[in-house]
């Protein structure tokens, strides 16, 4: 049932590293004592709870208490089956009775009620059946993995990381189908790609597909090497998120010369489409970590153990003037590993990892279809009176999922939640929502015989087509440079490309979500377009007019303070919150990111020079004890930028190394030729001429004239021209996609 790890194979191993041991241990002692503010409840839960759940475990006799005497191994017997096995129902009840004292605490006024509306929703988003029940099997899991530790590691010299370093080297595998089985998944040999993700890649089925757990490229820093927030090396705190956002992050926000506001939101569109961190909530709601209007932290024992607020000081310079002390912050949700292991914590990834156009079409099957209006192969749309074409559909219960002042204020219905974030964010929704319908009548008109089912798959095919080509062709060349695209092989190609490789993981990097993509927030403007007395066009117009900010660690108040704010005068720091959220993935530090990229590990703050500027320096080596301790969302923004790029060094490596495995490890990539779903060479050819100023211009009624690159300012050399000008704005011509009238059903 189990492959279990002898004693002696763990003697060995322990052996192997003796001296290494000595040293962490004395590191391990100094944890035990300092979980201070940050550290999950879990000392609160194994005190109360353990004894009464788990006698056996909580018995201070070890069955394994010699296991790590390095004489006489060869006495030793294996580690027994019983104790895994009652490490994962101790874990199970451990869970489920952290989720019931969840529970209560909300139900006992511990809520969110005091938040604005919109932070309330922030919080509270709901979490799909499967999801949660995935998650709620990774919550036993940690469980499990964290009493096996305690046990293995309470009676001898043994630390965190050794015990990691162990499992890692003698997985134990947990087959016991009441605990959790891998993922077993039956492939069709469909031409389309599945809704969830599965079946992409035909070696690895599950790989990318919605919940799957987001991949490393580092080993973790959780300070008990499986779930606990990391420390600083000395076993202190790491300094506080808040004031590293306010020292370093200045509200200074610069325009960019040359990057449009379109150019941001198609970013944040992208990212919504890769990839999506949902936080934890209870059963009754969700999780609220702060006294009712942040004007402190709840007492530990009123905490719910996901909770990592984030304290702020008497003297910050925003809240201060409202006697905020506490900003809400709660755990992303965690998934069991692909192969069941007992190990680290793994954040789950709740939406496909492709760039398959997921946030319109949906991740789940139960959505996408309440999205389709079952006719012509279309997508569900409103009509609005003076507009020829459709608008977003609502969702049934509005002010369930929208902060609205008044019920005819719009709350829209997607592939993905997020879309209510900002009016301009639906608006990049509309325009697609509007070019899937556009495409499937066309594709109607040319195959009046074609099903519904057809229309919809063909057009969703095209539409994905287009935002992968836009995606690849126009926007990462501008934001990260033609160089980096070349070195990547990733440039776009002629025609075909056959670099699809089965072995690469197109799954979403945890320090590219968590960490690299997100420092693009710097490029998020000081004004957030929210005008709904504007129409839709009008938005348009706006968008491609507009600058974004300049990439720098200089951001806007609007996300630095007011984030989620609505009618309330403070909301939250959404730059605190990323570099609090990379702490809650466990994410590597900087310096270890460095390394990966290729970079000298720095063993002093002057060892970052080459990358980061002397005054910027200083300012690190003022609030951190050790350059080891960076945190890779605060190191990586620092960095001088790459020629070319709108990133630095170690950023730009992440990013490249992401886009590469979206291309590479993506069987349905658009340009991939000679598979049974490839386009032909003349629908390929036309895919290609596609642009998003084309979009613009086929999916609105009153833009008549854009520049020919969206993403970038209009300029002598970049011009506007008229929409019915093809050669400048080439058009997308379909007649490629009509078939004989036999080739119904292929
Ligand atoms: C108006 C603009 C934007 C707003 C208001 C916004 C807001 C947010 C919020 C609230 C989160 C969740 C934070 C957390 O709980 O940890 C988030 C996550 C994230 N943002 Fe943004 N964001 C914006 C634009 C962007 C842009 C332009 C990019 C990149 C190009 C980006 C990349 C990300 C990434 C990678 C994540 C993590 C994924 C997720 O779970 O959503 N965001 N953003
Ligand atoms: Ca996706």
């Amino acid at each position: 049932m189990y492959k279990i790890p002898t004693a002696m194979d763990m003697k060995k191993f322990i052996c192997k590293y003796k001296s290494v041991f000595k040293v962490l241990v004395l590191l391990c002692l100094l944890f035990a004592n300092t979980n201070g503010c940050l550290s999950s409840d879990w000392d609160f839960l194994t005190g109360d709870l353990l004894s009464a759940l788990c006698p056996l475990l909580a018995t201070t006799t070890s069955l394994v208490s010699d296991l790590f005497k390095c004489h006489s191994i060869e006495e030793e017997g294996p580690i027994s089956p019983e104790l895994v096995e009652e490490c994962l129902r101790c874990g199970r009840e451990l869970s489920r009775a952290a989720s019931r004292r969840g529970n209560e605490l909300v139900k006992s006024g511990i809520n969110l009620e005091t938040s604005s509306l919109s932070m309330l929703h922030f919080f509270t988003s709901k979490l799909t059946e499967d999801v949660k029940k995935a998650a709620d099997l990774s919550h036993e899991l940690i469980a499990a993995t964290k009493l096996l530790q305690n046990k293995l590691c309470s009676s001898c010299d043994v630390t965190p990381n050794t015990f990691m370093a162990f499992l890692e080297h003698q997985v134990i595998k947990v087959h016991v189908p009441s605990f959790c089985s891998p993922l077993s998944i039956t492939c069709s040999n469909s031409k389309y790609r599945s809704i969830d993700g599965t079946c992409n890649n035909q070696k690895h089925p599950q790989w990318g597909r919605r919940g799957a757990p987001f991949t490393r490229i580092a080993t973790p820093r959780y300070s008990d090497g499986i779930y606990a927030m990391p420390l600083a090396r000395s076993g202190r705190q790491l300094p506080n998120p808040r004031m590293l956002s306010t020292r370093l992050f200045a509200d200074r926000p610069i325009s960019s010369r040359v990057l449009t506001y379109m150019n941001m939101q198609w970013g944040q569109f992208i990212t919504h489409d890769l990839l999506f961190q949902q936080m934890e909530v209870t059963d009754e709601g969700g999780i609220q970590c702060c006294l009712g209007n942040g004007q402190g932290m709840l007492p530990s024992e009123w905490q719910n153990d996901k909770c990592i607020p984030i304290c702020v000081s008497d003297d910050d310079p925003f809240y201060g003037y409202y006697g905020v002390k506490c900003l809400n912050m709660v755990r992303s949700i965690t998934a069991p590993r692909e192969d069941c292991s007992l190990g680290h914590a793994e954040q789950m990834n709740s939406v496909t990892s492709f760039l398959d156009g997921s946030a319109i079409y949906g991740s789940d099957k139960k959505t996408a279809s309440k999205l389709r209006s079952k006719c012509g192969g279309r997508l569900r749309q409103v009509k609005k009176k003076g507009s020829l074409r459709g608008f977003l559909p609502s969702v049934d219960d509005k002010a369930a999922a929208c902060d609205l002042r008044n019920s005819s204020e719009p709350c829209y219905l997607t592939g993905d939640v997020r879309v209510n974030q900002t009016p301009t964010l639906a608006m990049l929704h509309t325009l697609l929502l509007r070019e899937h319908n556009r495409v499937a009548d066309i594709l109607s008109n040319l195959n009046p015989l074609w099903s519904d089912e057809k229309l919809y798959q063909e057009a969703r095919k095209i539409v994905i087509a287009e935002i992968q080509h836009i995606t690849y062709q126009e926007w990462l060349p501008l934001n990260f440079g033609e160089n980096y695209l070349r070195y990547y092989r990733i440039s776009p190609s002629n025609l075909y490309s056959r670099d699809y490789s089965e072995d690469v993981n197109p799954g979403v990097i945890n320090g590219f979500g968590a960490g690299a993509f997100r420092f693009l927030h710097s490029i998020v403007p000081d004004t957030i377009m929210a005008c709904p007395s504007k129409s839709f066009d009008d938005i348009v117009r706006g968008i491609v007019a507009h600058h974004a900010a300049e990439s720098d660690p200089f951001v806007t108040g609007e996300i630095s303070n007011l984030l989620f704010k609505s009618h309330n005068r403070w909301g939250l720091d959404l730059i605190a919150m990323d570099i609090q959220r990379g702490r809650d993935h466990g994410l590597a530090s900087y310096n270890d990111y460095r390394e990966i990229c290729g970079l000298r590990k720095a063993r002093t703050f002057q060892d970052l020079a080459g990358e980061i500027s002397q005054d910027r320096i200083n300012a690190l080596a003022q609030l951190y004890e050790c350059v080891d301790d960076i945190d890779l969302a605060v190191g990586g923004a620092m960095e001088r930028d790459v020629q070319g790029s709108i990133l630095g060094h170690t950023f730009h490596c992440i990013v490249a190394e992401q886009f590469y495995r979206t291309r590479i490890g993506d069987r349905f990539f658009y340009d991939n030729g000679e598979m049974p779903h490839s386009f032909t060479p003349d629908q390929l050819r036309e895919i290609k001429k596609t642009s998003m100023a084309r979009l613009i211009c086929d999916n609105t009624d009153g833009v008549y004239y854009v520049q020919k690159k969206a993403f970038e300012v209009e300029s002598t050399y970049n011009p506007k021209y008229s929409c019915d000008d093809y050669n400048s704005i080439p058009y997308v011509d379909l007649t490629a996609w009509k078939k004989p009238a036999f080739d119904l059903f292929d």
